[in-house]
């Protein structure tokens, strides 16, 4: 692989504004991977990003700002939702993210897809109208290496059926997802479990055979 031994100045910074995602990231990478956090701080609106709201005529008209939760350390970076085709909003996540933070980033974006509605994201309510509860969770992550260059994307999706909420509500809908093969949804499956047949626990098998297979090798930590 071309990318193989290639130092990258710092940690790879995981971007996102969910902790219950970072948590399971946090799980399901463990140390296979260097990489630091950074949490959005939703308050601060599109000011950050007046170049991208022109390059990017999809922009929904706002965006979500990052801060470190490393003590310390204060930066703030901020990323735009993005509507389009998602492993588009992913990847344009991901420059953005990466020319924010100057280093490299990694996104992710996950959707709830019902097959009644042709694979397109949507809201579970929609689907009390139709006979056909199946649907498939979806995990897009992009990875970018440095600002100005193309993301490398990462898709993980597990098949299953919407069902009436069942189990512990503290993760999105999770209580209505239940993968095929299994009698329990997501909320109700210890995490372990969940983190080894979900959408994200496979993009992120995806994100580790990437990491083992190029060699990447870290300058500094990047906690300064
Ligand atoms: O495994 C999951 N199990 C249940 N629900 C989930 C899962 N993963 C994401 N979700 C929910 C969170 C959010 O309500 C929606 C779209 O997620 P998504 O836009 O990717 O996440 P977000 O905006 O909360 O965080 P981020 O800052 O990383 O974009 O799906
Ligand atoms: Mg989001």
């Amino acid at each position: 692989m071309s990318a193989a031994g290639r130092v990258l100045p710092k940690a790879v910074t995981f971007v996102t504004g969910n902790a219950k995602k970072l948590e399971e990231v946090r799980a399901i990478l463990g140390s296979s991977i260097p990489f630091q956090s950074l949490k959005l701080d939703r308050e601060t609106l599109l000011s950050f990003c007046p170049a991208a709201s022109v390059a990017l005529p999809r922009l929904q008209p706002y965006t979500t700002s990052i801060r470190s939760s490393r003590e310390g350390f204060r930066t703030r970076v901020s990323v735009p939702e993005l509507q389009g085709e998602p492993e588009d909003i992913s990847k344009e996540k991901a420059r953005m993210a990466a020319s924010q933070v100057n280093g490299p980033v990694l996104v992710e974006d996950t959707c709830l897809c019902f097959n009644a509605l042709k694979g397109l994201p949507g809201l579970n309510n929609l689907l009390k109208a139709y006979e056909d509860k199946s649907a498939f969770a979806m995990c897009i992550f992009s990875l970018a290496l440095a600002p100005g260059e193309e993301p490398i994307t990462f898709v993980g999706k597990t098949a299953g059926k919407i069902v009436p909420a069942r189990g512990p509500s503290d993760f999105g809908w999770d209580p209505v997802f239940q993968p095929d093969g299994f009698e329990q949804t997501y909320a109700e499956m210890p995490k372990s479990v969940k983190n080894e047949i979900s959408h994200r626990g496979k993009a992120l098998a995806l994100v580790k055979e990437h990491f083992a297979s190029a060699f990447y090798t870290v300058q500094s930590d990047g906690s300064a």
